[in-house]
């Protein structure tokens, strides 16, 4: 059995406003689709399809060497979809989901759903039970009244015999609202599962704010601190951060002694509660000597993303007299960014003196303080 999902991504959010298609516009600290994408991914289906407008050209970059099948959106919805599926023509694929990408807050649960109820039919979609009272209105007026009984409001993803599908789309005519409307034209029953109010599409701008509460209730957020010291030895410089700076004195370390570079590590290891590098990393161990501390970093930025986090930002702070850290701030940060695959506006490298107090102010050695901050993925 192969199970694919398609999302569709091509449209142009019109009614949402905003200049940019809504799909590439932030919310809760990612763009919409890499949330819609993050969901499906935890699915750990097959293949995923991200269907793209041709103006979308960054996106087309962005995506194209990685995991996804990229296929180009359609004039419409159902052509978007009818691409989609011809992407995956020739991969033995049983089963797949329909998703609009404008559907971030989609859970777990209701992809599992769908996927359960195709094994006992063609098709199955989430649906959520109308429970206000309908009235048709008209010109600022109520001109009449519906009775709600057996009325759904339609939800994605929904799912599909992958050939069921393909077949129903080809003898389609157009004009369907969504792919339900298509399998059902051609005769095949659609099993309803629970939907869920918080999948909302997003579709006019006052979505943004709903979705946004949805996700940020969701969210497990974790803090953790870090904090290092290393003596002053010989040498002509000091590594900080990722970075190499001229000094009279080194820092001694059984690695690189990069002070910064091991506090924000120990940061992430600690909003993880899994211990700090010496755990990881002992200093017994003759491979670690002298190595690079972008390991370390590595190795925290991993595991978090394998128990389910990722880096909102990070926040350093160097405290020393000298070497003078504002001149190399920027390469720190962007050194830092990299590594852990951030943007510069996550990473903050800071500096201060201990106002000639204290080991630091005697020049004695080097400080760092470290904070980072974990949200779920
Ligand atoms: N030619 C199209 C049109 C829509 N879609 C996708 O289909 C879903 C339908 O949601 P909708 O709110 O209609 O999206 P838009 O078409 O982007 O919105 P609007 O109608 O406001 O422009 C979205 O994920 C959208 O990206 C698509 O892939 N290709
Ligand atoms: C498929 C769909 O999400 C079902 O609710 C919806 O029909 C697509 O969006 P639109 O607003 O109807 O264009």
């Amino acid at each position: 059995m192969t199970i694919a999902a398609i999302i569709v991504a091509a449209g142009r959010g019109q009614r949402a406003g905003g200049g940019v298609p809504k799909q590439w516009r932030p919310l809760a600290g990612r763009r919409v689709a890499d949330w819609t994408l993050s969901q499906f991914e935890a699915a750990g289906l097959d293949h995923i399809v991200l269907v793209l407008s041709a103006d979308d050209k960054d996106a087309w970059a962005e995506f194209e060497s990685g995991r996804y099948i990229l296929a180009s959106g359609g004039t419409d919805r159902a052509e978007s979809v009818r691409n989609g599926l011809a992407a995956l023509e020739n991969r033995g694929v049983t089963k797949v989901l329909i998703h609009d990408v404008a559907r971030p807050c989609v859970s777990t649960r209701i992809i599992s759903d769908v996927l359960t109820a195709l094994e006992a039919c063609p098709a199955a979609a989430p649906g959520l039970a109308v429970t206000d009272a309908l009235w048709v209105g008209g010109e600022g007026q109520v001109t009449g009244t519906r009775d709600r009984a057996g009325l759904y409001a339609a939800q994605t993803p929904q799912g599909f015999h992958y050939d069921a599908i393909v077949a129903a789309h080809a003898a389609h005519p157009g004009g369907a609202a969504d792919d339900v409307q298509v399998t059902r034209d051609v005769g095949l029953p659609v099993k309803i599962v629970p939907g869920d109010a918080d999948n909302l599409k997003i579709t006019r701008p006052e979505d943004f704010a709903r979705a946004e509460r949805i996700l940020r209730t969701d969210m497990d957020i974790r803090l953790g601190n870090g904090y290092d010291v290393h003596r002053f030895g010989d040498g002509d410089h000091v590594v900080l951060c990722g970075v190499k700076v001229p000094h009279d004195r080194g820092l001694q370390g059984h690695s690189d002694a990069d002070v910064g570079m091991h506090a924000v590590t120990d940061a992430i290891y600690g909003a993880l509660a899994q211990g700090d590098i010496g755990q990881h990393f002992p200093p017994s161990d003759p491979q670690w000597k002298g190595a690079a501390s972008e390991i370390f970093l590595r190795h925290a930025v991993e595991l978090a993303a394998s128990m389910g986090y990722r880096i909102s930002n990070v926040d350093c702070t160097l405290v020393c007299e000298y070497p003078k850290i504002g001149p190399h701030s920027a390469a720190m940060r962007s050194e830092m960014a990299q590594i852990m695959g951030l943007s510069e506006g996550q990473v903050s490298v800071k500096a201060t003196t201990s106002e000639r107090l204290g080991f630091t102010g005697r020049s004695e050695g080097i400080a760092s303080l470290a904070t980072a901050c974990l949200v779920s993925a």
